[in-house]
């Protein structure tokens, strides 16, 4: 690996790079290996969805940098982000989960009796447009993690903003979208819109954020 004369070092995320800086953070818990386990056995070529563990290392580490106590996840899938989130909080914290699917998150209900953690959760399923524009517009949640349909992140955006508490972060995932968010090729869905969304929350003025080049892309949105 050489040093570059002209520009900051940048390691590429190579496999063993990715493993180093894994075994170099927060462990996960047994209860996100038992789930990773059971996300491939049952959820097939779809079990590329969930979080990459450095990731949720990171969002644990957010969470209680904040000092969450109300979390919201928006696309919990089998679970991994979700106990990430959840195993931050205090006894008495709360993590509201959005999903619409009955079968995939049955797989995060056991991750969470496994981890001891399934007190501090609650699972509301169907469109989370509806279970976010249900809450109360107060400004008392410390952390969200949006991992849903990207199409409806600016959705998603607006209404968790006016219920983020000053000094509160949202973080979105997949927001490099496999690269496919850079250059003028055309896109349509998921990678149109977060090519919309992206430059429009760097420049929104209610939000500082930051874009790590983490996984799939990660972005920290601290509301000011
Ligand atoms: C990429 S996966 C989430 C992965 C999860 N964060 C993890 O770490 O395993 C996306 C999830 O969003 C859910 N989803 C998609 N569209 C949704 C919608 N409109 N409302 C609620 N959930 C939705 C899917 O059912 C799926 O479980």
């Amino acid at each position: 690996m050489e040093f570059p004369a002209d520009q900051p070092m940048r390691v590429q995320a190579t496999q063993e790079v990715v493993d180093y800086v894994v075994a170099s953070g927060i462990a996960p818990l047994p209860a996100h290996h038992e789930l990773v386990a059971r996300t491939e056995k049952e959820t097939g070529d779809k079990a590329g969805m969930r979080i990459a563990p450095e990731q949720g290392a990171l969002i644990t580490l957010l969470a209680r940098t904040v000092g969450a106590r109300r979390a919201v996840e928006v696309g919990t899938f089998t679970g991994y982000s979700s106990l990430s989130i959840a195993r931050a909080l205090p006894a008495d914290g709360h993590l509201l989960c959005c999903d619409t699917s009955e079968e995939w998150t049955r797989i995060a209900r056991d991750g969470w009796e496994s981890a001891g953690l399934a007190g501090l959760i609650e699972l509301r399923l169907g469109p989370a447009l509806e279970t976010l524009r249900a809450l109360p517009v107060e400004e008392d949640i410390d952390f969200s993690f949006v991992d849903a349909d990207k199409t409806g992140y600016a959705a998603y955006f607006e209404e968790l903003v006016v219920r983020t508490r000053p000094g509160g972060l949202i973080v979105f995932d997949n927001v490099l979208y496999g690269g496919r968010v850079l250059g003028d090729e055309p896109v349509t869905g998921n990678a149109a819109a977060l090519r919309e969304f992206n430059p429009a929350l760097a420049a929104d003025p209610r939000v500082d954020v930051v874009m790590l080049p983490l996984a799939d892309g990660l972005t920290i949105a601290r509301k000011r």
